[in-house]
């Protein structure tokens, strides 16, 4: 009897190393430990998220940060406030993102050469813009220029910034996407469409550079109290708000908190709350993974996860459907 238990014991052990060995993660970020003098590029970093995103890598970590956003005033109000004695390590550049690959390279070179040729360590797509409206209510040239800024332009910073960490041999990447680019939501026709592609150009990229110990990390805040999301409530549609008050409302600060740990972890995806995770969960599809408990989670909880989402989804619809306004 001892014999048959210990012999069943040893068998399930080694099944498992089995499958923890054909299953392991697909790579293995290393911790980034010191952010000592890391030179840091955040995208959108005068307001909101990207801006306490600044404040943390500058007073935290005693990285070297550059910002990039349009507004030069909005730039030099953020630079008084998060380096008052005009240190060098903060380098405030008024950049479109959005215009031209040339304007976003110069700006790269211009940061690089200012951060004493110290190539980029960590770039952070945070820049966007954002306002929810329905699909018949959107202008053509709106989705043309929510594109042009929350996707080409995070193209554009990631391909000014890859050459120097190609040869390197190092570098993190972040882009932000949001709740909503893992659900399609009533009145983001534009703004999910745009975060949505965000993840399949992560997933590609990740797969190119893991070779040349690059990582990216992909982050799914919910509505977070921002300039940019103030702003967004004055014309949301009743609809948008009911559906996004399920995930409640973060301060900017704990967004960018996870999104630091998360990029020094290497993790490929960064989510908030348990919504966040359960959604994360369920939309993990053919991502990559870079631990175990990742993989075990996925497989075990998907299917149902797809059960509750569906119930979830049955209560938007029915939302929906009950603010119905005569066109
Ligand atoms: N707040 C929220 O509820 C949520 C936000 N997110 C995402 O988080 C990120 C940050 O959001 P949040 O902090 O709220 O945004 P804010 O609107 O508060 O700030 C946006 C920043 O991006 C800059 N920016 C916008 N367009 C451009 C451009 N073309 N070129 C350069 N810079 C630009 C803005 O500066 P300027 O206008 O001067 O250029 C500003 O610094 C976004 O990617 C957003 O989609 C995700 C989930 C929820
Ligand atoms: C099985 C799991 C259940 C999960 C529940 C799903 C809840 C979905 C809520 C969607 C919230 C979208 C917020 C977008 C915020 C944003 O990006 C803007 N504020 C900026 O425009």
């Amino acid at each position: 009897m001892l014999l048959t238990i210990i012999l069943a014991c040893i068998g399930g052990l080694a099944l498992l190393t089995i499958l923890i060995y054909l299953y392991r993660p697909l790579y293995h970020p290393k911790y980034l430990t010191d952010l000592y003098d890391c030179h840091v590029v955040i995208t959108g970093g005068s307001s909101g998220i990207g801006k306490e995103l600044a404040r943390l890598f500058l007073h935290e970590y005693g990285a070297r940060v550059t910002i990039l956003a349009r507004n030069s005033d909005r730039l030099e109000e953020c630079r008084r406030e998060l380096s008052p004695n005009l240190s060098e390590r903060l380098l405030c550049l008024s950049v479109d993102i959005s215009q031209s690959y040339t304007q976003v390279e110069n700006a790269i070179q211009h940061s690089i050469r200012h951060h004493h040729d110290k190539p980029v360590d960590i770039l952070i797509n945070n820049a966007a813009i954002f306002y929810a409206r329905s699909f018949h209510q959107t202008k053509p040239e709106e989705f043309a220029e929510m594109i042009r800024i929350n996707y080409l332009g995070s193209i554009y910073c990631t391909q000014a910034c890859l050459p120097s960490m190609r040869i390197r041999g190092s570098g993190r990447i972040v882009f932000v996407s949001s709740q909503a680019g893992q659900l399609g939501v009533f009145g983001y026709t534009s703004y999910c469409s745009t975060k949505f592609a965000l993840k399949g150009l992560a997933e590609s990229l990740q797969m190119e550079l893991a070779r040349e110990n690059i990582y990216i990390t992909l982050v799914f805040p919910p509505d977070t109290d921002t300039p940019g999301f103030k702003e967004e409530n004055k014309t949301k549609p009743k609809e948008t708000q009911m559906i996004n008050e399920t995930s409640g409302v973060l301060r900017a600060d704990q967004v960018a908190k996870k999104i630091i740990q998360a990029t020094r972890k290497g993790s490929f995806t960064c989510s908030y709350g348990l919504n966040g995770f359960l959604l994360t969960c369920l939309t993990c599809g053919a991502q990559p993974v870079t631990t175990l408990h990742e993989i075990i989670y996925q497989s075990l909880f998907t299917g149902l996860l797809r059960l509750i989402m569906l119930r979830v989804l049955n209560s938007f619809y029915k939302l929906v459907r009950k603010n119905k306004q005569i066109p």
